[in-house]
Order: structure tokens, then sequence, then C-alpha cells
């Protein structure tokens, strides 16, 4: 389970975020919300990216006190992902399989997920934004987090991408038990899965859709 706890997050002095108390049960939730209204934030909120006041938690444990643990139990992929330009997509993925302990046989099933075995040894400063893309969902997916979120995960890929990526992550809630959060301004995901719940944000809040 994740839980925030009286979470405030401001830019300067702009109130961006304000959440008393949110509990999330294991499953797939959809957030959607206005440019600006606050879903990136959010999410790296919970990702442990930015810093905030308040707490959040999965299974008891606090980022605030347990950061290390905290992050191993959630991915993030980027809206608008940007690497060093230099290192290859193969460099990125051996390091993220070695740090998160992951079996060969998932890192393969992830690059034929992603399409990119030909352009792996490339320099990532060569890729399309699909194909950079691609290799953060690539990399989300990587070992066994139990939360994983994704933020406008459809932005920049093609058809067969955007296919493809509701049966991954059909395939991980049914093998690992993964949970996920994403947000979307486009509701064909919403529409490939089975959400658990919808929310949205607005007035510098979460709120759930009936
Ligand atoms: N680094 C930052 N410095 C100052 N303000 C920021 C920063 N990042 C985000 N904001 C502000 O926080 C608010 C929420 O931004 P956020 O990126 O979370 O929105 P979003 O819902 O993800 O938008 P979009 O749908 O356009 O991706 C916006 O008003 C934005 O201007």
């Amino acid at each position: 389970m994740i839980h925030l706890h009286q979470v405030q997050k401001y830019y300067h002095d702009n109130l961006i975020l304000y959440i008393p108390e949110l509990k999330l049960d294991k499953g797939i939730y959809w957030i959607y919300g206005l440019n600006g209204s606050g879903k990136t934030t959010f999410l790296k909120i919970l990702a442990g990216m930015i810093p905030f006041v308040g707490d959040a938690h999965i299974n008891q444990l606090s980022l605030k006190k347990n950061g290390v643990e905290y992050r191993k139990l959630i991915s993030f992929a980027e809206a608008e992902p940007v690497y060093p330009s230099y290192i290859t997509g193969r460099d990125l993925v051996l390091f993220y399989q070695d740090i998160r302990k992951a079996s060969q046989q998932q890192t393969d099933r992830l690059i034929a997920f992603s399409g990119l075995h030909a352009q792996l040894e490339n320099p990532i400063g060569t890729y399309s934004s699909g194909m950079a893309k691609r290799l953060s969902l690539l990399l989300a997916f990587i070992g066994n987090p139990a939360w994983i979120l994704l933020d406008e995960p459809l932005a920049t890929l093609d058809t067969e991408a955007v296919h493809a990526l509701p049966e991954l992550i059909n395939e991980y809630r049914q093998q690992y038990g993964t949970s996920f959060i994403f947000s979307s301004h486009q509701p064909f995901l919403s529409a490939a899965l089975s959400i658990d719940k919808n929310f949205t944000i607005t007035d510098n809040t979460i709120q759930p859709i009936p």
C-alpha cells in the first residue's frame, strides 16, 4: 500500500499540491488533469525525486526515514526522458539489470518490448524521442518494483508500442503483482486496462473520480 500523509509541495511561494491523506492499495490507477495541474509533481513526490513537506510510505516504509529501501520498491518513467548523450542504451540496461538484480530472461523480454535491439549499442544522443521513450519504459520495468509510475507513457510512442504497453502492464500485474499509477491525456491506455480507480488533480489536490 502507498500512503501519503500531510503532503505539501510548494514551488517558490506557490502551493502546487496539498494532500492531507491518500491511501492506495495494490492496483492500477489512472490520474488525469489539465496541463499544469500537478500530475508530474505528484508522481515525482511518490518516486522520491523532489523535496516536499509531509511523508510517503510504501508498505510501512517511510520515504523520509528509509529512503533507500523505499526507492527499491518504486520505479518511475519520466514523461520526457533525458539521458547523457554519450552513453549507450546497453550501458543503461546493464546498469539497471545489475542494481535491480534482474534476470536475463526478464531483460530480454523488455528489450523485445522496446524493439531497440538494433540500436542498443548506439549512444543515446543518436536516439529519436520515441526511441528514448521506449528505453525509459524498458528501464522502469527492470527488476521487481512493487509500484511502477508512468508519466505520459504513450507520448511520442508509435502505434505498435502503444499497443504493446498495456500487454506488458497486464503481464506484470499477473506475473509479479506489480501496481501502476500512470498519468495520461489519452484515454487509450485506461480503456485497454482494468483500472481500479481514476483520480484527477484540481484545486491543488488529488481527488478520486467516482
Ligand atoms: N521546477 C519547477 N519550478 C517551478 N514551478 C514548477 C516546476 N515544476 C513544475 N512547476 C509548476 O508546478 C505546476 C504543476 O506542474 P506539473 O508539471 O506537475 O503539471 P502536470 O499536471 O504534469 O502538467 P502537464 O499535463 O502539462 O504535463 C505548474 O504550475 C508548473 O508550472
